[in-house]
Order: C-alpha cells, then sequence, then structure tokens
C-alpha cells in the first residue's frame, strides 16, 4: 500500500472508519481469519456471495471444523494457513454462485501466520456469460455447417429447387414414401422434374444402394428386357459374355423407370412378376435372383387412357400406383419460376464468371409465359439469354418473340361484345380450344365418353391434351 502526505494520522478514529467503508464498499467479499481459522472480519459482499448470515458467521466457530463438517465446499484460508502461502481456488457455493477465492497469510516476525485475508470474486456472471459465449459459438457453427450443405446442395447437380406451397407439400409427401419401399408413381407433364424428385426419394430413403434410371421409351423393345434382366453368355447371337441387368444393378437401390407408359406391352407383364415377387431371371438363364430394389415409374401420359386403349396393363397399373403424386405444371406453381430463375442464373454466373442482371419487366414476362416445357424450357431459356446477353445484363432483347408476344389472356375474359380485339386468331382458337376440352373432361368419367362427346378419336383427345398442357 502506498500513502501519501495527507494520509491521517495512523491512530485516528478517521483511519479506522476509512478502513471500515472501503471493506463495505468493495464488490468482492473480504474475510479475515486468524492462525486458527477463527472470522475476524468480513464485509457485507462476502455475505451475499457465500450465501451466510451474520448470525452464522458468528456462531460457526473455525474455518478448519465448518470445511470439516460441509458447511463450505471449500476454503482457501485453510490452505493458507497450513501453507504459509497465497492460495487460489475456484469454488461453487451452495447457494448456486461461483467464486474464485484467493487466501494471502500475513506472517509475523517469526515467519507465523498471524492472519488470513481472502478476497472472494464472484464469477457467476462471468461464468454464465462465457456458457452463453460457447453455447453461442456451438450454434454458429452448427449455422456454418449447415450453410455449407445447403452451398453444396445448390452446387451439385440434380437440386430439387422450389418455394411454392404446392411444391412444399409435394416435397414432404415425398420424404414419407421415402421411409417405405412401395411403389411410386409420379406423374405430371415432360419436364416438371419428375426426375429429380425421384432422385430426391432415393437420396431420402434408407437405401445404400444405387439410384438406377431407364427410361422404357427410348430403348428399343428388343433390347429392353436384357437391359433391364441382364442375359447370360450365348443366349442369342453376339451374347458372347453375360451381362447384369438394370434390375440386379438396382439391388439395395432404386429403379426409376420413367416414361413408363412407352413400356411395350410384353413386357409390362414381366415387370408386373417382378414386382410380386421380386425374383428375376436373366435372358437364357434359369436361375432366379432375388432383388431387393425400390421401383418409382413416372410418366407424362394419361395411363387411364393407355389402359382404355389396351396399351397398358390395369394389373400394373395398381402394382405400380401404390403410392403416386401429381407433380404440376411451372404454369401453375408461379412462386417457383424466380426462384428457379435465380437458381439457374448462380449456376451460369458460377460456371462462367460473369454475374446475370435481369431486368424486371424480363421477369414479369417470364411469370406470364405459360412454359409448356416446363423447368427444362426455363433452365434452356435463361442459358439462351445469358449467352445472348452482353456483359450478363437481360433486358427483353433478349428474350424468344414467342415469350414476348405470348398472349396472357383467359378464355373467360374475352369480351364477345367488343369490337376491339387484340388477340390473334390462332391464340383465340387454342385458348379456346383448351377451356372447352377442360370442361368437356370434367363432365365425363371417362377419356373415350369424352372422345365421344367431343366427335374426335381417342387419341386426338390425347394429343390435344398434351398439346394444350390439359392435366
Ligand atoms: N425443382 C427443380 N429444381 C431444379 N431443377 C429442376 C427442378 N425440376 C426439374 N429441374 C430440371 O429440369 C430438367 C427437367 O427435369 P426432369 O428431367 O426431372 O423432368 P421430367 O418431369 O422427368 O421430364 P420428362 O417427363 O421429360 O422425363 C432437368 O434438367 C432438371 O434438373
Amino acid at each position: 500500500m502506498y500513502t501519501t502526505p495527507h494520509f491521517p494520522d495512523k491512530e485516528s478514529n478517521q483511519l479506522i472508519s476509512l478502513f471500515t467503508s472501503i471493506f463495505s464498499t468493495s464488490y468482492d467479499g473480504l474475510f479475515v481469519c486468524d492462525q486458527n481459522g477463527y472470522p475476524l472480519l468480513y464485509n457485507q459482499a462476502l455475505l451475499e456471495i457465500c450465501g451466510m448470515s451474520v448470525d452464522y458467521m458468528n456462531n460457526f466457530g473455525n474455518v478448519f471444523n465448518l470445511l470439516k463438517q460441509g458447511g463450505l465446499p471449500n476454503s482457501a484460508s485453510t490452505v493458507a494457513i497450513e501453507t504459509k502461502s497465497i492460495y487460489s481456488a475456484m469454488v461453487h457455493y451452495y447457494n448456486g454462485k461461483k467464486a474464485i477465492l484467493s487466501a494471502t497469510p500475513i506472517l509475523d516476525d517469526n515467519q507465523e501466520v498471524q492472519f488470513v485475508v481472502t478476497n472472494v470474486r464472484d464469477v457467476t456472471e462471468i461464468n454464465r456469460l462465457q456458457e452463453e459465449l460457447g453455447e453461442t459459438q456451438q450454434i454458429n457453427t452448427s449455422y456454418q455447417i449447415a450453410l455449407k450443405q445447403a452451398q453444396e446442395q445448390l452446387e451439385s447437380q440434380n437440386q430439387l429447387i422450389y418455394k411454392s406451397k404446392v411444391m412444399h407439400q409435394l416435397v414432404f409427401l415425398a420424404s414419407r414414401f421415402a421411409k417405405n419401399d412401395s411403389p411410386i408413381l409420379i406423374l405430371g407433364e415432360s419436364g416438371v422434374g419428375k426426375d429429380v424428385m425421384a432422385q430426391y426419394i432415393h437420396k431420402q430413403s434408407q437405401r445404400k444402394g444405387e439410384f438406377i434410371k431407364i427410361n422404357c421409351g427410348a430403348i428399343p423393345e428388343n433390347l429392353l428386357e436384357s437391359e433391364l434382366f441382364g442375359y447370360e453368355k450365348g443366349s442369342f447371337t453376339g451374347a458372347n459374355q453375360s451381362k447384369v441387368g438394370l434390375f440386379e444393378m438396382a439391388h439395395k437401390g432404386t429403379i426409376f423407370l420413367d416414361e413408363i407408359g412407352d413400356l411395350p406391352y410384353p413386357l409390362q407383364v414381366k415387370l408386373l412378376n417382378v414386382l410380386q415377387d421380386f425374383k428375376i431371371r436373366k435372358v437364357g438363364g434359369t436361375k432366379y435372383r432375388e432383388v431387393d430394389m425400390r421401383v418409382i415409374a413416372a410418366t407424362n401420359c394419361n395411363l387411364e387412357s393407355l389402359i382404355e386403349q389396351k396399351k397398358f396393363r390395369q394389373d400394373l397399373y395398381y402394382r405400380l400406383n401404390v403410392l403416386n403424386f401429381t407433380i404440376p405444371p411451372l404454369r401453375e406453381r408461379q412462386e417457383d419460376i424466380s426462384t428457379l430463375l435465380f437458381y439457374f442464373s448462380k449456376k451460369l454466373e458460377k460456371k462462367y464468371g460473369i454475374e446475370m442482371h435481369m431486368d424486371a419487366p424480363v421477369l414479369e414476362k417470364c411469370l406470364e409465359y405459360d412454359w409448356p416445357g416446363n423447368i427444362r424450357e426455363l433452365s434452356n431459356i435463361v442459358e439462351r439469354m445469358y449467352h445472348m446477353s452482353e456483359d450478363g445484363k437481360i433486358t427483353l432483347n433478349q428474350l424468344p418473340t414467342y415469350i414476348l408476344n405470348f398472349p396472357k389472356i383467359a378464355i373467360q375474359n374475352i369480351d364477345y361484345n367488343t369490337s376491339d380485339i387484340t388477340v390473334p386468331l390462332k391464340d383465340a382458337v387454342k385458348t379456346f380450344e383448351k377451356w372447352y376440352i377442360t370442361q368437356m373432361l370434367s363432365q365425363t368419367s371417362t377419356m373415350q365418353e369424352c372422345a365421344d362427346k367431343l366427335g374426335v378419336n381417342i387419341s386426338t383427345l390425347v394429343r390435344k391434351k398434351r398439346n394444350l398442357s390439359i392435366m
């Protein structure tokens, strides 16, 4: 301690009152005991930190006994008395407070302990803040991991991007379907994302095997069977060695049968047999093998109408249709248009390194357009606009004219009494046709009945439905 010339006389009462106020105004607990651990002095802060009363302090005897009886969780004074040196420790009091104790022995001329002065600093709040900080850091780390995963997902191929409520509900349903092994039939127009959805279901499932995709319409009929089932060596001319089929490759995984409506009729019964007992036999083989696979099929055809036309087996339809959902066309989920525009432009920016800036009228036009090719078409348009633009700036000039001139009309809105007709005849006829067929479909129970009432044959109706994007 340092004093100045103004310091009062050592004997004065002023000095005692000065020390008393220092003691009582200290935020730290102060405790002074003699060489036997009997308390001599303490302050209010000490009582609050340790959770003790004046009565208790006056009557507990010495600190050694108190410690033995468990009245204190820890004591620094006793150690300082025994070791004659300064001792610090951390203590967690019974009232929940945490403190750092620092006990300093005061030695006489013979180096014997006369007193011990203990400083008790409440660190409960600091500890709490430290814990909070630790927790915040942990949360922060987990957010960073989640953000990184989201970023990786965005960068990886075949991502399912959506914002609309209807897609949220579908993805939720798909996640539930992913938990079991029943066949799933995914319906929807071309380019709506059936393939992406099938992959999503596989990723969400516990299936460790591969996701195998086959486009049933793209492989010639005579090759399809051997592709699906595999073949044994010598089973036909050119089969120089045996080949594993796609069903077998999908063992423990998922087989995705795209364009199932195009599966040749004779193969449909073979697929049905596989779906019933999950046993396959290679072409030219004699042995059956069990396959554990999940089957997801997809089509943009109206299977019910194909059944009516005897082009698709009803029993196979029932087997495939255990779980099903229809992915709506893009024009019915406008919220997804801007999200997908943003997603595809980010992908291009990443690939080519030039930022893309889209004028607001371009987005408006994209929202008005009906996207018959759905997301596939949207993705292609974004790519085209990007490559046609100068420095990534997209204006209406980069939009194809058919989107630019696309009429946003609804048949119900055409005013037949006005002379101010601006819609081209071709578009007006198309819009009317779409409205008329939709009305007729809603009033009839089968495609055949609808075709009969419209006076067209069923294949015309199917073609018109597809061309006019009628679901
Ligand atoms: N929700 C989506 N998010 C991001 N990309 C998508 C989404 N849906 C589809 N795509 C992309 O659009 C394209 C067409 O999707 P996909 O092949 O899944 O459609 P489909 O319905 O299976 O079409 P088809 O009936 O012609 O086989 C693909 O490039 C796909 O990556």
